[in-house]
């Protein structure tokens, strides 16, 4: 079986891609396979792609493999596209999706239903080892609902309603959630891309 790497600590994205993998009979390991003598990545950059290729990057050079990484996010039209690039640190550094989803939740107070646009972003980068990267992004539409619903996924999950859904995204199973998420239209174009290389 092939194995891939997959530049995350985060536990929801290794599930998703798990599953968005699994046709391929494709082994993910991630940070989380390894033991702490990697020191944590530093995301610096001001857009997904920039934090992407540090992510990337940075393994590439610990350990001469192919790496995929994924920077991703929640972008809210009502809160100018914010917590965008933050959206993993937006309550604080530590990481905490409840506090996260729910200071979004007070920032739209009082906002009505038709302005609660927002989409969730995925910016994939494939780095091979002295090759140059390759970005590839997707997106899915939403709104923000008013009180979070649901237990699959991680993040803003149980406040997304995927346009054309009656349901927040943690309320869909996780293969449904991997058939219209952000992260799954990436992979599509990367597949693309690889199928035309
Ligand atoms: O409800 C959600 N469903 C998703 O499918 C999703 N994808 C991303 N996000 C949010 O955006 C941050 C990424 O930030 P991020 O790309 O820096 O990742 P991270 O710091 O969590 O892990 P790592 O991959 O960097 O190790 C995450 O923490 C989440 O808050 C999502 N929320
Ligand atoms: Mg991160």
């Amino acid at each position: 079986m092939n194995k891939l790497f997959i530049a995350t600590k985060n536990n929801g994205k290794i599930k998703d891609f798990k599953g968005l993998f699994a046709k391929y009979d494709i082994n993910i390991i991630s940070l989380l396979d390894l033991d702490d003598s990697l020191p944590d990545i530093e995301e610096t950059g001001d857009t997904f792609e920039e934090n992407a290729a540090i992510k990337a990057e940075t393994i590439v050079k610990a350990l001469n493999i192919p790496v995929l990484a994924d920077d991703s996010g929640l972008e809210v039209d009502a809160l100018n596209g914010q917590p965008g690039v933050y959206s993993a640190r937006y309550a604080g550094v530590e990481k905490d999706d409840t506090a996260n989803l729910h200071k979004v939740l007070n920032e739209l107070e009082g906002v009505p239903k038709e302005e609660r646009t927002a989409r969730f972003v995925c910016v994939l980068a494939l780095a091979h080892p002295n090759e140059p990267i390759i970005f590839k992004k997707g997106t899915c539409e939403g709104t923000i609902v008013e009180n979070p619903m649901g237990e699959n996924g991680f993040g803003y999950d149980p406040i997304f309603c995927p346009k054309g859904y009656n349901k927040t995204m943690a309320q869909l199973s996780s293969q449904e959630k991997n058939e219209i998420s952000h992260r799954r239209n990436a992979m599509i174009q990367l597949e693309n891309w690889l199928k035309n290389k």
